[in-house]
């Protein structure tokens, strides 16, 4: 039977399909800043009734949670909500609460890890960037262990607090825009979209940085060091990522469906471990 996975951010819920065959369908998105997420939510739900389970990742709180339970109830589903846990399949998490960890953030080092280390051999540690309404960037190392992370504005909140008029909310919207950054910006709308996109480019840039050394230092005073380059992938979502990444250097790997690949593999973790 089909599986409905769905990732609730704090802009959009972005959802995929999972069939029989363990095959996932393309991402599909639909903002909430028009409607409260819960409708959202039930019109997803109700067009996919073909699926016989909901496997949920979610940052909305406790109430959304509770009613989209009731309402898959109602629609004869079973309802699974993935929350962040101390260990999950081969992913330790790194929080002094692992419960405090954002469940969006645990699933995306999960599926980032999972996605660059699929033989017994690798060994590949990631840095994760979500760049959605907050940006995060979390690394995890080579056997699966999280080792912390940070949260910064993301694109349009950084943007919008700066500047309170409707003007700037058309330049971050969903569709993507021609917008081009100019450092040299001579009026005050192009120059707080050009700060806050080159602005954090270069966060996500140095921070990615910082950590890389971070992870070598680490791998290089490590008792087990088995390999003699420990190698470190960068990955990155988020409604914003498409337009960031022409103004970074790195490498960067753009799995927009990071979540979606990450839920399918705790639910082939689940059912093994039944
Ligand atoms: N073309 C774009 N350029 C920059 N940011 C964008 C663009 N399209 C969408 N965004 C921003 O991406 C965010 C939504 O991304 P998403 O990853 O779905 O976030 P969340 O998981 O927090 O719901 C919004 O803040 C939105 O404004
Ligand atoms: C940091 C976040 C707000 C990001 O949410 P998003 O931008 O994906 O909607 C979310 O992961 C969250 O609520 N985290 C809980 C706090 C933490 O991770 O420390
Ligand atoms: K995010």
């Amino acid at each position: 039977m089909k599986t409905l996975l769905i990732d609730a951010g704090n802009s959009q819920l972005k959802w995929a399909i999972l069939d029989d065959d363990s095959l996932l369908s393309e991402q599909h998105s639909q903002s909430h800043q028009y409607e409260l997420p819960i409708e959202v939510f039930e019109k997803i739900v109700s067009a996919n009734t073909d699926c016989d389970s909901v496997i949920m990742v979610s940052v909305l709180g406790g109430t959304f949670s509770r009613a989209a339970n009731k309402i898959t109830l109602e629609l004869q589903m079973k309802f699974i909500e993935i929350t962040s846990t101390n260990k999950l399949g081969k992913i330790e998490n790194g929080y002094k609460d692992p419960t405090k960890l954002g469940a969006d953030r645990f699933v995306g080092i999960l599926s980032a890890y999972y996605l660059n280390n699929n033989s017994e051999s690798n060994k590949t540690a990631c840095i994760v960037i979500d760049s959605g309404t907050a940006t995060t960037i979390d690394a995890i190392d080579g056997n699966g262990k999280h080792l912390g992370g940070v949260i910064l504005p993301g694109l349009k909140l950084s943007s919008e607090s700066l500047l309170q008029n409707t003007e700037l909310l058309g330049l971050w919207g969903n569709e993507s825009n021609e917008f081009t950054p100019e450092c040299f910006s001579k009026e005050t709308t192009q120059a707080i979209a050009s700060g806050c996109l080159l602005g954090q480019a270069g966060s996500i840039e140095h921070i990615c940085n910082l950590m890389e050394k971070r992870i070598i230092e680490q791998d290089e005073n490590s008792q087990e060091k088995k390999q003699e380059n420990v190698e470190i992938k960068r990955v990155i979502c988020g409604g914003a990522a498409e337009s960031l990444l022409p103004y970074m250097q790195g490498e960067y790997d753009l799995h927009q469906d990071l979540l979606m690949f990450g839920l399918k593999v705790i639910k082939e973790e689940l059912s093994n471990n039944v």
